[in-house]
Formats: C-alpha cells, sequence, structure tokens
C-alpha cells in the first residue's frame, strides 16, 4: 500500500448492541486528513436478542446466528460507501477476559471482503492479547492522531461512555518521533451498561433517557464507597474490562428506590472515570467526552462537579461522538495495512507496540 491517504471506512458495533456505525476518514494512518460520510444500521429487536444470547460464547462455540447477523448488519451498512478503499471490521465483541480466554470479536473478515469487494482488517485485538496485552483500548492511537487534528497544545483526555468507560490521555506536542510516550489509555469502569441493566430489569427502559430518572434521585454515599472499594480502582492501567465484569452494581442499589439506585449508578460511572484521571501524567487541559453517555446531562454535570476541567462533549471540539469509534477503526485498518502498531505498552500493557489485526484481500 502507498503511503498516500486513503478514504478508510470503519465499523463498529459497540457492548450495547443498539446497532452497528460506520464512518469514513481519509487518513495515511498518521494524519487525519478529512472526516467523511457516516452511517448507522440498528439491529432489530429479533437480532438484538440473538446477540445477547451469544454474549459470552467463545470462537469455539456454536455462534453461528449472531455471526449471520453481525454479517448481514454489517453487509447491509458498509454496502452504502462504495466510495471506500478500505474496510476496518470491529466485530461484535462477545467476550472479553484478555488474562484467561482471550478476546473474542464475532465476524468474518473473509466474508465480508468478498461480499464488498474490498480489502478488509479485522479481528483487531487478538494479536495484542496473544503478546500479553489486555487487547484494549484500542483507540487510543486514533485520539492521538485527533488531537493533532484539532491543533491541541496541552495534554487533553478523550473519555468514552458507552457501556463501559475508557480513557485515554494524550499529550499531543510530545517530543519524541514515537506516539507511545504520549499516551495513556485504559478502561475507567462501568458506564451505561450497569444502568441499563438496571432500567430495563426495573421499568423496562432502554436507558435512563436523558437522565430523567438520575436527575429526580439521590446519591446514596455508602453504596458509592463499597463501590470504590473495588479492587479494579486500585489496579495500575493500562487495564480493561468486559460489558459484564461489574454486575454487582446491581447488587449495591437493590434496596435503593429506582430514582435513588439510577442517580448512584450514574455517580459511580462518573467516580470511576475520576479515579482514573488520578492515574495520568498531569491533569489534561479539557475532557473531551464521546460515546452515549454524553448525552446524559447528569452524567456529564457530576463529572464536571468531581473535575478541575473543562467536561464537553467531543462536538466542542468538532468531532462527532455518535462515530468516533467508527472512525478509529477505520484510521486503525490502514495503520494495519502500512504495519503500524495499534496498541503499544501504555495503551494495553502489552509488551512493546503491535500492529495485530488480520487482513483479507479481494
Ligand atoms: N439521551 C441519552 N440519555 C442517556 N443515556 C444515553 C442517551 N443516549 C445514549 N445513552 C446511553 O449511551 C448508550 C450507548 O452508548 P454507545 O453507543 O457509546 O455505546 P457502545 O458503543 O455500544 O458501547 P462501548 O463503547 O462500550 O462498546 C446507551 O445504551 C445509553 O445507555
Ligand atoms: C473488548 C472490547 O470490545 N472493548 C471495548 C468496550 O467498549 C468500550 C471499552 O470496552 C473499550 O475497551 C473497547 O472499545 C473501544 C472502542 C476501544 O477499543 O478503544
Amino acid at each position: 500500500m502507498t503511503e498516500a491517504p486513503v478514504w478508510a471506512l470503519g465499523s463498529m458495533s459497540g457492548t450495547s448492541l443498539d446497532g452497528v456505525d460506520a464512518a469514513l476518514v481519509l487518513t495515511d494512518g498518521h494524519r487525519i486528513f478529512e472526516f467523511g460520510e457516516s452511517g448507522y444500521r440498528p439491529y432489530t429487536p429479533d437480532e438484538r436478542a440473538v446477540l445477547k444470547a451469544a454474549l459470552g460464547r467463545w470462537q469455539e462455540d456454536d455462534v453461528s446466528e449472531a455471526l449471520a447477523v453481525v454479517q448481514r448488519a454489517h453487509e447491509e451498512l458498509l454496502a452504502r460507501f462504495p466510495q471506500a478503499q478500505l474496510v476496518g471490521f470491529h466485530g461484535q465483541t462477545l467476550a472479553h477476559e484478555p488474562q484467561g480466554r482471550g478476546t473474542h470479536q464475532l465476524g468474518d473478515g473473509d466474508a465480508l471482503a468478498e461480499r464488498l469487494g474490498r480489502d478488509v482488517v479485522w479481528d483487531f485485538r487478538s494479536a495484542d492479547v496473544a503478546l500479553g496485552g489486555e487487547g484494549a483500548p484500542l483507540a487510543p492511537f486514533f485520539h492521538f492522531a485527533c488531537a493533532q487534528w484539532m491543533k491541541a497544545r496541552e495534554p487533553v483526555a478523550f473519555l468514552n461512555l458507552g457501556g463501559v468507560g475508557n480513557l485515554t490521555w494524550v499529550d499531543p506536542l510530545w517530543p519524541k518521533p514515537e506516539v507511545e510516550g504520549a499516551l495513556l489509555a485504559f478502561d475507567t469502569g462501568p458506564a451505561n451498561a450497569p444502568l441499563n441493566d438496571l432500567v430495563a430489569e426495573r421499568l423496562g427502559l432502554d436507558c435512563d433517557r436523558d437522565g430523567a430518572l438520575a436527575s429526580r434521585g439521590r446519591v446514596v454515599e455508602g453504596a458509592l464507597e463499597l463501590f470504590l472499594e473495588e479492587a479494579y480502582f486500585r489496579k495500575m492501567p493500562p487495564k480493561s474490562l468486559d460489558r459484564d465484569d461489574f454486575a454487582l452494581m446491581l447488587d449495591l442499589v437493590r434496596e435503593l428506590s429506582d430514582a435513588d439506585a439510577a442517580a448512584t449508578m450514574t455517580a459511580m460511572a462518573a467516580a470511576a472515570v475520576m479515579q482514573g484521571l488520578e492515574h495520568c501524567r498531569n491533569q489534561p487541559s479539557r475532557l473531551l467526552v464521546t460515546g452515549g453517555g454524553r448525552k446524559n446531562p447528569v452524567m456529564m454535570a457530576m463529572l464536571a462537579a468531581g473535575l478541575d476541567c473543562p467536561v464537553e462533549p467531543v462536538e466542542a471540539v468538532g468531532l462527532d461522538g455518535d462515530m468516533l469509534e467508527a472512525q478509529a477503526f477505520a484510521h486503525l485498518a490502514v495503520r494495519v495495512m502500512r504495519g503500524l502498531p495499534i496498541s503499544a505498552p501504555e495503551t494495553t500493557g502489552v509488551a512493546a507496540p503491535v500492529s495485530g489485526g488480520r487482513i483479507s484481500r479481494v
């Protein structure tokens, strides 16, 4: 592949199982030249149920029904972007145990490449895990490029509030030519996943939309303190989580009213981020928030109240918080094609920078 920028199409289907995002980025794997069109293909309720039933399954298990869902959704969405020169296909994470059985992103890159007639980069996380890394988060090298794209002159932090929260601290002016020392990244803790589970279990809702329930509740400090005693928060980064690693949160709020439980869980997600920022080399000049949690004003207000720096959605700097993860896998696909690392000791704990990913060529 030449060193010229290419229009890469990234796709991501996150832990909340709502659907697939796809976005075009013009990139040479180092710099972002332009952001292009994007699209979304929701999973139908039936498809979501199939995927939910497959959570926790591994490569050797029979997940053919879930695989058919993932392939169909991606084919339908990605075919809408004929201008894409290369595809980055994250797949659907079903299981993630980096220190144990590995990591499993469901998807078949060979089949997708054949259907789309484009080279596809996929299975981004396995090589890092095989080499002792956490396999996540992988967005940090893209966040570094974003910090340069927005011409940041001071360290900034990107926070993704998806099902799980993940944070990247980035120094865009790091003097060394390699990107690695400029980054620190890790999963902060649970974000929306347990809150979604709570409102689904009690009220049959998808999420606490706009923080409506939490805004009427009271944070129960005792439960919050118990939550923060979890060993995960004392563990030095890099570190990563599976969607349901903090299922115990539901027990901590079981006796509380719906509103108090939602307020307390929202505070837990925010407190996990604050704990996480303590691990950073220095405090960022601003915290730029991406993912669905940035639309929850209660979560955003709790973060702003607990931190000394401005807390803003990434839209404040002209980025698209609904598409940042899909864009990340476009950028990372180009890096994989060009043999550039997509993870490093500071982002996944792997011993040395890893390029990783599998390439299915047409
Ligand atoms: N208006 C809103 N108010 C409150 N919460 C919201 C709102 N919009 C989205 N969310 C929350 O954000 C979640 C979706 O976030 P996102 O799409 O970033 O997750 P994901 O990409 O699936 O997860 P991950 O990044 O962990 O893989 C929803 O499940 C919901 O909990
Ligand atoms: C194993 C896995 O799929 N992890 C996801 C998940 O969703 C958020 C958080 O947990 C993060 O670690 C990661 O995704 C982002 C895109 C990443 O790799 O940067």
